[in-house]
């Protein structure tokens, strides 16, 4: 039995942290194809040929334009409203591909503010999903990492080699992260990642090797790297 690959692009959120007055996915970050962060990750995901379904989690308030922007690719995309939280958002996603999800299939979660995420590192996750059931792209820590109860002072060095910083996409086979998720649905809101719902469910997420350059646009200055890097792109 072939087992079918989705895609959740998280959309959810409104970019408070990001301090613009329309949440981050609007914004232009290619300046030479004129795309937003929206488009450009779509279309991405789209060229990627990868997937079974494309699902764009997006606000209530931001659906007309979000569809408006995507009008280009309106036939291949699924539109779903987000929640509250990024998890109650995942939540909704996964609500949605109940119609369609078999157990086996594969559920690729990707935060839509990481567009420079490679084609290798999403049919990593795809291929190792199959195998393993959850995986989490991650990155070793570079810097010295300590742990404080206070926030004022350093309480506990961690060792930094058995630090890894969790990126996305984050891949599960379809009834993990359902019922991952269904067992601490009252508690969704106190979680930051999937990976970390699958793991307090006590399943195993075994690491794929993620990258530098997969940041997560989360303030302004993130957005000038990745122009920068756009721009450079171009120019090669
Ligand atoms: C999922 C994530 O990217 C893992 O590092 C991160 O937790 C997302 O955080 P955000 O609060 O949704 O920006």
């Amino acid at each position: 039995m072939s087992q079918k690959a989705y895609a959740l692009l998280m959309f959810g959120g409104v970019g408070a942290r990001f301090g613009w007055d329309k949440p981050k996915q609007f914004y232009v970050i290619d300046e030479i194809r004129r795309k937003t962060l929206l488009q450009f990750v779509v279309q991405k995901f789209v060229d990627f040929k990868l997937f079974d379904k494309i699902v764009v989690v997006c606000p209530e308030k931001y659906l007309d334009e979000t569809k408006k922007l995507l009008r280009e690719y309106i036939n291949l995309l699924d539109f779903v409203i987000g929640g509250d939280t990024r998890e109650h958002s995942v939540w909704n996603g996964l609500a949605f591909l109940e119609n369609f999800a078999s157990e086996e299939d594969i559920v690729v979660i990707h935060d839509g503010a990481r567009p420079l995420v490679s084609k290798e590192i999403v049919q990593k996750n795809i291929e190792c999903a199959k195998h393993y059931g959850a995986v989490v792209t991650a990155i070793n820590a570079t810097d010295t990492v300590s742990y404080s109860e206070s926030g004022e002072r350093v309480d506990e060095i961690i060792p930094r080699s058995k630090v890894f910083i969790h990126q996305t996409p984050q891949t599960f086979k379809y009834h993990i992260i359902k019922s991952a998720m269904e067992s601490c649905i009252e508690i969704l809101h106190t979680f930051t990642d999937e990976a970390s719902i699958v793991t307090a469910f006590g399943i195993d997420v075994y690491y794929i090797s993620g990258s530098r350059m997969n940041i997560k646009v989360t303030t302004l200055e993130d957005v000038i790297f990745v122009k920068r890097h756009l721009n450079d792109e171009h120019l090669d």
